[in-house]
C-alpha cells in the first residue's frame, strides 16, 4: 500500500497545463499551450518578445484566468482560483520587474510571505492565541533561517530598495520560497544583472535545485544561464509552440533560429 501510494505521488505532474489559451480581445497571447513538468524538474521557457511567456506565468499562478484549458498543480485543477489560493497549494513566483515590499524591512518581506501561505484566522490574530503565537515565533525563526541560507542575514533590517539590484533579486527568489513551493516560477531572473551577477544566479538557482524539494520552471532572455541550468526548454511564438527539447536540441532548431533572427541574445 505504501509502495503503491509513492508511486502514485511520484507519477503526478507538479504541473499540468492542457490545451490553454488566452486571448485578450481579438490577440490570441497564448493558443493551445501544453506543458507537463514532473516533481524536480528545472525547465525553461523562451521566445522572442511579446511571444506569451509571461502570460503562461499569469495564467499558471492565478493572475489571469484563462479563456481556455486546464491548469493542474500537483494533479489540482486551478485555472479559476484566485492567485492566494494558487499560492497555497504550492506555487510561487517572482516577476520581471522586481516585485518587492520597499517599505518593510527584507526580514518583514520574507514574514508577510509566510503568512500568505499560513492563512490562519483574523480571529487567530486579534486575540493572539497560543496557536498564532506558536506559528509567530515558528515564522519569525523561519525567516531567519531563510534569510541565512540566502546570506542575506546582515541585510535583514535594511529597505530592499537600498540593496544591489542582484541583491533584491537574490530577495525575491528567497521570498517565493518561504511559502514552501512544489513550483517555483522565475520570470527572466537575470534581466538586468551584469554577467558577474548572472553568473553568481545561475549558481544560486542550481543551490536552490540540489537543496530545496521543488520544481523549477524559468523564463529567461539569456541563453547562456538558460543554456547551463534546463534539462528541457519550450519554445514559444505568438502564443504558439514551436519547438521543445533539450538546450541543445532547441538552440539550433530552425524555427527557433528564425523567430529569433536579429536577436543578439540566441
Ligand atoms: N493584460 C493584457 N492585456 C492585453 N494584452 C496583453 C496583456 N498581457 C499581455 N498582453 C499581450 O499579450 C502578448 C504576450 O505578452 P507577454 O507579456 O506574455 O509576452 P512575453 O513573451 O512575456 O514578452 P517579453 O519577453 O517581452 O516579456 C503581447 O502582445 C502583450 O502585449
Amino acid at each position: 500500500m505504501m509502495v503503491q501510494t509513492q508511486k502514485q505521488t511520484e507519477s503526478t505532474p507538479v504541473l499540468e497545463v492542457r490545451g490553454l489559451t488566452q486571448r485578450f480581445g481579438g490577440l490570441t497571447a497564448v493558443n493551445d499551450f501544453n506543458v507537463k513538468l514532473m516533481p524536480g524538474e528545472l525547465s525553461g521557457l523562451i521566445g522572442p518578445n511579446g511571444a506569451g511567456k509571461t502570460t503562461v506565468f499569469n495564467l499558471v499562478s492565478g493572475f489571469y484566468q484563462p479563456t481556455e484549458g486546464q491548469i493542474f498543480v500537483d494533479g489540482k485543477p486551478t485555472a479559476a482560483l484566485k492567485p492566494h489560493r494558487v499560492t497555497a497549494l504550492g506555487v510561487a513566483r517572482t516577476f520581471q520587474n522586481i516585485r518587492l515590499w520597499n517599505d518593510m524591512t527584507v526580514l518583514d518581506n520574507i514574514r508577510v510571505a509566510q503568512h500568505y501561505q499560513l492563512g490562519y484566522g483574523f480571529f487567530h490574530a486579534i486575540v493572539r492565541s497560543k496557536h498564532y503565537r506558536t506559528r509567530e515565533e515558528q515564522v519569525a525563526k523561519e525567516a531567519e533561517e531563510l534569510l541565512d541560507v540566502f546570506d542575506l542575514k546582515r541585510y535583514a533590517e535594511e529597505m530592499p530598495k537600498n540593496l544591489p539590484y542582484g541583491t533584491q533579486r537574490k530577495l525575491e527568489i528567497a521570498r517565493a520560497l518561504s511559502s514552501h513551493p512544489k513550483l517555483l516560477l522565475l520570470d527572466e531572473p537575470a534581466a538586468g544583472l551584469n554577467s558577474a551577477d548572472a553568473k553568481d544566479l545561475i549558481r544560486l538557482i542550481r543551490w536552490i535545485h540540489e537543496t530545496f524539494d521543488v520544481t523549477i520552471w524559468m523564463i529567461e532572455h539569456h541563453m547562456d544561464v538558460m543554456m547551463e541550468l534546463c534539462t528541457q526548454i519550450k519554445v514559444i511564438d505568438f502564443g504558439e509552440t514551436i519547438a521543445e527539447g533539450s538546450a541543445e536540441h532547441v538552440r539550433n532548431h530552425p524555427a527557433v533560429m528564425s523567430a529569433y533572427l536579429g536577436d543578439e541574445n540566441i
